[in-house]
């Protein structure tokens, strides 16, 4: 039977990520680092939202930080999103995935022990990535396609 108290002390940790959508249908993936949660799988940049922050100011400050360049929140469009529940603690995490097809700077990984590359959509699922980023990876494909077929046309 669950609790009253139980059902109350859940909490869902909102995690915002970014679909960074190159012209010729590549998506930019981080690879995270070994000594974290995740740690040598490859997801979306982006982060936690902290208190006090929106969702668009948490992808904006996260991309600054994880890769060097500035985007806008006026740029920002929903792609998908997933939950996972993490049964150890009784939170669950909820990883809202944005797109933009514009910033300013080249981006490279800022953080220690992470890497980036910008991958296809064939690729895409080819890389081992947490369980969360899969559906989310199978919606960012059509946008790739979309992207590269708008490139090569004549
Ligand atoms: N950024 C990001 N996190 C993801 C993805 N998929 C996924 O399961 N997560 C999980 O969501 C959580 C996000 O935490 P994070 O460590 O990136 O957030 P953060 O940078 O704000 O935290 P930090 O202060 O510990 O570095 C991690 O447990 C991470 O493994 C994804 O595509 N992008």
């Amino acid at each position: 039977m669950v609790r009253a108290d139980m059902e109350n002390s859940s909490t869902v940790r909102i995690v915002v990520a970014l679909a960074l959508l190159h012209p010729s249908g590549q998506v930019l993936m981080q690879h995270r680092p070994r000594n974290k949660a995740h740690g040598g799988l490859w997801e979306f940049p982006g982060g936690k939202v902290e208190p006090h922050e929106t969702c668009e100011s948490a992808i904006v400050r996260e991309i600054d930080e994880e890769l060097g360049v500035v985007i806008e929140a006026a740029d920002l469009f929903p792609v998908s999103f997933a939950t996972e529940a993490l049964v150890d603690n009784g939170q669950s995490i909820l990883l809202l995935l944005y797109g933009t097809r514009n910033w300013q700077g080249v981006a490279q990984a800022m953080e220690a022990g992470s890497e980036v590359r910008w991958t296809g959509p064939d690729e895409l699922l080819q890389l081992p990535m947490p369980p969360l980023d899969v559906p989310l990876a199978r919606a960012v494909i059509p946008l790739l396609e979309g992207l590269a077929k708008a490139t090569t046309a004549p």
